[in-house]
């Protein structure tokens, strides 16, 4: 085999980057990601491994059960898995190890795993490409091990040591007293200085563990900190959260060059040996009393170097602030704090923007079975909007030839729409109605006839045009709202902003708030269960198939194949984020699907019956969580369905 490891019965850090490149390309990029993940080797080929209807047809055989002993030896049994180990050179501790870092991946979708992989516009600047982060899927307590992000760490052969000396996962271990490649899902953790989680040896075998410091919330980004000086002295190249909110590292401010007042002054004190007004001693050079002070050329230097930064970051157009992680604004923290109303409809608003994305790239999904109560319109107004503005409905982002769905979710994230209660009486509010009217009276198109705006709809979607943001609609007299409560007026809005028709629903759930499902008992604890419970009982005996297996026809989904839902899919979802709602429960993946709902894929949102929270879980990781209560209380759903 090409790039098999060596003969050997040491264990190299050769071997661990041969393995993770080709488990990374088999497991992560056919599978599970939208980008190719970085890889250590990155011009190399890897060989062929199983194809990703086989990994997915072999991922549901196995879900049922929830044991990944079982999920990695079919794994193993594969064709082309099993010629790779054989090109192990028959060396067991080589097989031994191959198995354990497969397992690690091969752990990364267990429908029980408290994170998940996003991606990230935060290093772009200098990475020039979209980066792996590592998300919270459910609320991590400290202290916790965060189960299944494991890694593994190996010395480095002097060999790879100059070869990958620049490589981004090599960590200097105190313990070892030298520098380790550690690869594995826990090389997905990005550094910050003020990180909510550590690594942590397990065992001598060079097992990593992450554990949390702090308290880690559903959506929040996974972070350790490297080291003090891992991104130049003091991490002054740092891009992390933490020095963006301080203006540290990579985000500090250039300090101006000193004028050239401040500057005589300066060499005035200078010659006179006093100390300048920043208390710092300036240099004297008695023979060359000139600008070039080095002190004075490095703040110069310095400066250069920052300008350049700058113009880097504006020719790639990455907004300055805020740099945001994707997915997504849905998972913000703010949108899953405990359930008053409005917090609800912040949520719904947000997932129905998700959707929209999803459905304009094909995944259209009935919402025939949800009933829309509790109007709540009233409630907020956009505070973003400029003055004079009409409110507008969040609709779906413009489709031709756009971006992708990820990053325009992540453009969108760059100017965060604020909600607020919106004041019910009193002068201002007054004002600020009588903005809108002038304004809804200059700018909507409800002064058209209903047939000219039908025209309008359809030669926008003939020539691709893409549509003014319309800003249809909304006073808060009551005549503004009779005029936006009609459907029709609903509906015509959705033609002309997008061109999608079948968003009026789901545009409508959301801004009407609360969903409720046909078909949910009054009594029934788990809405979803009852829908899917008899399906999943006749499927375990084998009787029918467990979904039915579609093709996203959205080309660009690399989760194409794990689309797997029953029948009008959903009200399956709408289900799950009804369960959130009455619940409570964290559930990252019911709002933060970001390509064709990868997550409803992989992890199922169906909620059929529970099971006594029993895992079978083995491993490294087998104490991870004990303590969790949340892990409890998550219903067993995720373990059954994919
Ligand atoms: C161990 S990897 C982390 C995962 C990585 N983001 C990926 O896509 O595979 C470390 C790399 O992430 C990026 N990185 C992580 N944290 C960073 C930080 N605070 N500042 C700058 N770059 C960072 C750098 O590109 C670094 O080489």
């Amino acid at each position: 085999m090409a790039h098999s490891p060596a003969h050997s019965t040491a264990f190299l850090s050769t071997h661990l980057s041969t393995f993770d490149d080709f488990l990374t390309v088999v497991l992560v990029d056919a599978l599970y990601f939208w980008i190719p993940v970085h890889k250590v080797h990155p011009g190399r080929r890897t060989p062929r491994g199983p194809s990703p209807s086989t990994l997915t047809a072999l991922f549901r055989a196995h879900a049922y059960d929830s044991s990944l002993t079982a999920l990695v030896s079919a794994f193993l049994a594969l064709p082309s898995i099993k010629s790779y180990v054989a090109g192990l050179s028959h060396t067991p501790r080589l097989r031994h190890e191959f198995e354990a870092h497969a397992r690690r991946y091969l752990a990364m979708y267990s429908p029980t795993v408290p994170f998940e992989l996003g991606t990230t516009e935060r290093y772009r600047a200098v990475s020039r490409r979209s980066e792996t982060c590592v998300l919270a899927r459910r609320p991590i307590a400290a202290g916790t091990t965060i189960q299944h992000l494991s890694g593994k760490m190996v010395a480095l052969s002097p060999q790879d040591e100059k070869s990958l000396k620049r490589d981004f996962s090599i960590i200097y271990s105190h313990r070892l007293g030298e520098s380790c490649l550690m690869l594995g899902p826990c090389r997905f953790v990005n550094h910050d200085c003020n990180p909510n989680a550590r690594f942590m040896a397990q065992g001598s075998h060079g097992v990593v563990a992450v554990v949390a410091v702090r308290k880690i919330e559903v959506g929040e980004e996974i972070t350790v900190s490297y080291a003090d000086n891992y991104f130049g002295k003091k991490n002054r190249e740092c891009m992390c959260g933490t020095c963006e909110r301080r203006g540290k590292g990579f985000f500090e401010q250039p300090r101006a060059p000193p004028s050239s007042k401040s500057r005589s002054q300066s060499r005035s004190a200078s010659e006179s040996g006093v100390t300048s007004e920043s208390g710092t001693e300036t240099e004297v050079d008695s023979n060359t009393s000139d600008d070039s002070s080095s002190e004075y050329e490095n703040g110069i230097r310095r400066h250069r170097t920052r300008a350049r930064k700058r113009r880097r970051l504006e020719m790639l157009d990455i907004p300055d602030k805020p740099m945001s992680v994707s997915p997504h604004p849905s998972l913000s923290r703010s949108l899953w704090s405990a359930s008053p109303k409005k917090e609800l409809i912040k949520t719904e608003e947000v997932a129905v923007e998700n959707y929209g994305h999803t459905f304009s790239s094909g995944c259209r999904r009935s919402t025939r079975n949800l009933q829309v109560r509790a109007p709540v319109k009233k409630d907020y107004e956009d505070v973003t909007a400029p003055k004079g503005t009409p409110r507008r409905i969040h609709g779906p982002a413009k489709r031709a030839n756009g971006p992708d769905i990820c990053e325009r979710v992540n453009m969108r994230s760059s100017h965060k729409r604020v909600l607020r209660p919106q004041a019910s009486t009193g002068t201002e509010s007054k004002s600020v109605r009588g903005r809108q009217r002038h304004a809804a009276r200059v700018k909507t198109p409800m002064s058209q006839t209903s047939t000219q705006r039908k025209k309008h709809a359809v030669r926008d979607r003939r020539t691709g045009l893409s549509t003014p943001p319309l800003s249809v609609s909304e006073t808060n007299d009551d005549a503004g709202d009779a005029e936006w409560d009609s459907d029709a007026d609903a509906d015509l809005y959705d033609t002309w902003t997008s061109g999608i028709l079948f968003l009026p629903d789901l545009i409508y759930n959301a801004y009407w708030g609360a969903l409720e499902l046909e078909n949910i008992g009054t009594d029934s604890k788990f809405p979803c269960s009852q829908q899917s419970t008899s399906l999943l009982g006749d499927t375990r005996a084998g009787i029918v198939p467990p979904f039915q297996t579609r093709k996203c026809a959205n080309k660009n989904c690399h989760a194409r194949f794990l689309l797997a839902r029953r029948g009008r899919g959903g009200e399956l979802e709408r289900a799950c984020a009804e369960y959130v709602r009455k619940f409570d429960v964290k559930c990252a993946a019911a709002v933060a699907c970001l390509k064709c709902n990868r997550h409803a894929g992989i992890y199922g949102l169906p909620w059929p019956e529970i099971k006594s929270p029993a895992s079978n879980d083995e491993g490294d990781d087998k104490s991870a969580e004990d303590g969790n209560s949340e892990e409890a209380q998550l219903p067993v759903a995720f373990v059954s369905v994919w």
